[in-house]
């Protein structure tokens, strides 16, 4: 990216805030008239105090001078302290306005996008974070360098330089040839590094995803004692990133020395200069003061010009991240605008192929008919596609090929968020956020009363042992087994109370009281619905009315328990080989002593 093209992007940012920006630059102004005037005080001072030294003037004199000059830079001092402070209250005020803005505007659009935006390998958690937080911080900073740091000193040194030019032509010669030569070198400096930036950019998102991986699998690790491979593997990342680093401060180093030797031979020729012309009376000994710190005020900012350019092509490598997620209005969720006045449930997938964004295909040209107000049971092996099935479902992705119907309405003509409130989903395992049991069953339905939350937690079976609680429902629900956390969201979708539900392996993770307990709260949310459910547990498949069984993408046979028992064709096979992990005859014969 360009300077200009994020100038472009940056701008719409800026413009809510006009007035601030236009204070800020007005103080800026008046700070830069103000910062000379202490050049042109020795200027005056120390032409003075050699007149009054050379005629021999009474000290009275001498001290009326210095009573001036100290009231005029009191007053300088207090106008200049005045202004500084308006400038970097008004420049911080900005920043922070700035920085609010950046990070609401991309958690709303990310919110936004499909699920495909967040499985992708390129945004696994860790590496989008650490993109949106380098994007923001070197964006904020950007703004903050240009209202804050470079417009005062760029101010000061136009100033700087004009009254240089002003007092003397040749002088002010000097210090304009400077100024390219710095600009040269600190731009080719940063084309240099801007490539061990940009690696430095992904080394910074590996090593955040990274570790945040380590934190997600370390129960894996330590069961495994991975711990020194894991090490290793961090290890290579840190090194490299190391490698790297060194390599961006050394080139850093040498050009710094470089930029310091042109500032000061600068100096040495102001000095020269200006003493020869003092030499040939064509300036006052004050006059060599004078343009050594009109020449400080132009080199100050030159000085400062690589870390700006350093944060300035930071801002151009982390902003392009950031806007690539800001502006990736490929990834939005299409919404969709038929709100129909109730949904009946009939769902209908007509020739369906699905591909993950990976490049997998999980779904191949399948049909199948959900009836409304009754309970489809989707089977199959690992892997065949019944998950892939439900995310389509709920438009978490579309089709790749071929249609999915709902009330026969195209699913991609529904408006997205009136059908996922009309869906309940219920996980094998179920997000659970910070917060308290009650916030966590209210989640997505808070117009509901407390007295909703306790009737849902009863048929959920989960109150008896809520209450049971030292903060009944103010408990922190992390703090839940996976059971109890199960059913905490099996309430929820009581308290949501959808047309459609679907449950996917529902009771995977409980035990075998509360499989027992939540099928009975399960059955009675099923009535008068429209259920899909997938599950291992042979009494939730004979339960359903229809049955799908699901092949390596494809639907294999569907029909009901009966039919396809008799069919001895797949379903029989899963179906015995789940009954014959029961053992069921020794179970029986258990039950009977
Ligand atoms: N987000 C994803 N990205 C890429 N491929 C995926 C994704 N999710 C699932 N798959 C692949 O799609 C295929 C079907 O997966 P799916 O989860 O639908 O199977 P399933 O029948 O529900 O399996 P299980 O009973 O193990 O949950 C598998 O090959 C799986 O690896």
């Amino acid at each position: 990216m360009t300077i200009t093209q994020l100038y472009i992007k940056v701008v719409p940012f800026i413009k809510p805030y006009r007035k601030l920006v236009f204070y800020t630059l007005l103080l800026t102004v008046v700070g830069s008239f103000a910062a000379q005037v202490n050049a042109f005080i020795i200027k005056y001072t120390v032409d003075s105090i050699t007149s009054l030294l050379v005629n021999k003037t009474p000290l009275k004199q001498g001290l009326s001078i210095l009573i001036l000059i100290s009231i005029i830079l009191l007053t300088k001092e207090i106008i200049y302290s005045l202004v500084t402070f308006g400038q970097k209250f008004y420049g911080e005020k900005l920043r922070i306005y700035i920085a609010r803005d950046f990070s609401q505007t991309i958690v709303e659009k990310i919110l936004n996008y499909k699920m495909a935006f967040y499985t992708s390998p390129e945004n696994e958690s860790g590496k989008l974070q650490t993109r949106i937080d380098l994007g923001v911080s070197s964006l904020t900073k950007l703004t903050q360098n240009f209202f804050i740091d470079i417009l005062p000193l760029f101010a000061n040194a136009i100033v700087a330089l004009a009254v240089m030019f002003y007092a003397n032509f040749y002088v002010g010669l000097v210090g304009l040839f400077i100024v390219p030569l710095y600009f040269y070198v600190s731009q080719y400096q940063a084309q240099k590094l801007s490539g061990f930036r940009r690696s430095m950019r992904t080394y910074r998102e590996t090593k955040s995803s990274a570790i945040i991986n380590l934190v997600e699998s370390i129960v894996v690790i330590k069961s495994f004692v991975s711990e020194k491979k894991e090490a290793d593997k961090h290890k290579s990342i840190q090194y490299e990133m190391t490698e790297n680093q060194m390599q961006t401060r050394k080139i850093s180093f040498v050009f710094d020395s470089v930029k310091s030797f042109i500032e000061q031979i600068g100096i040495i020729i102001i000095i020269i200069l200006t003493a020869y012309l003092v030499l040939t009376n064509n300036m006052t000994i004050g006059a060599i003061m004078f343009h050594i710190l009109l020449f400080n005020n132009v080199s100050a900012p030159i000085r400062q010009l690589h870390r700006i350019y350093d944060e300035v092509n930071d801002a151009l490598i982390y902003s392009e991240g950031f806007f690539d997620i800001l502006e990736a209005n490929n990834e939005k969720e299409s919404k969709g605008n038929y709100i129909p006045n109730n949904i009946k449930g009939l769902i209908e997938l007509r020739n369906v192929d699905f591909i993950y964004p990976n490049g997998n295909k999980a779904l191949k040209d399948i049909s199948m008919q959900i009836k409304p107000n009754e309970i489809t049971a989707l089977i199959g092996l690992s892997g065949a596609g019944k998950s892939t099935v439900l995310n389509l479902l709920d438009k978490f992705y579309e089709p790749t090929n071929g249609n999915i119907f709902l009330d026969g309405v195209d699913l991609k003509d529904f408006n997205t968020d009136f059908l996922r409130k009309n869906v309940g989903l219920v996980l094998q395992k179920n997000h659970i956020f910070k917060g308290s049991i009650a916030e966590n069953i209210l989640y997505g339905s808070e117009e509901k009363t407390f007295d909703d939350v306790i009737e849902a937690s009863k048929k959920a079976f989960i109150h008896d042992q809520i209450i049971e609680l030292p903060k009944g429902y103010e408990t922190a629900a992390n703090l839940l087994s996976g059971g109890q956390q199960q059913r905490i969201a099996i309430a929820r979708i009581f308290l949501k109370n959808p047309a459609i539900i679907f449950l996917d392996e529902p009771t995977a993770n409980l035990d075998a009281i509360a499989t027992e307990q939540i099928k009975r709260s399960l059955d009675e949310i099923k009535k008068d619905r429209t259920v899909i459910i997938i599950s291992h547990s042979i009494s939730q498949i004979i339960d359903a009315s229809n049955i799908i069984v699901m092949d390596s993408g494809k639907v294999s046979e569907h029909g009901t328990h009966e039919d396809l028992f008799n069919k001895k064709g797949l379903y029989y096979n899963i179906f015995t080989a789940m009954a014959n992990s029961l053992n069921i005859d020794k179970i029986m014969k258990a039950v009977d002593e």
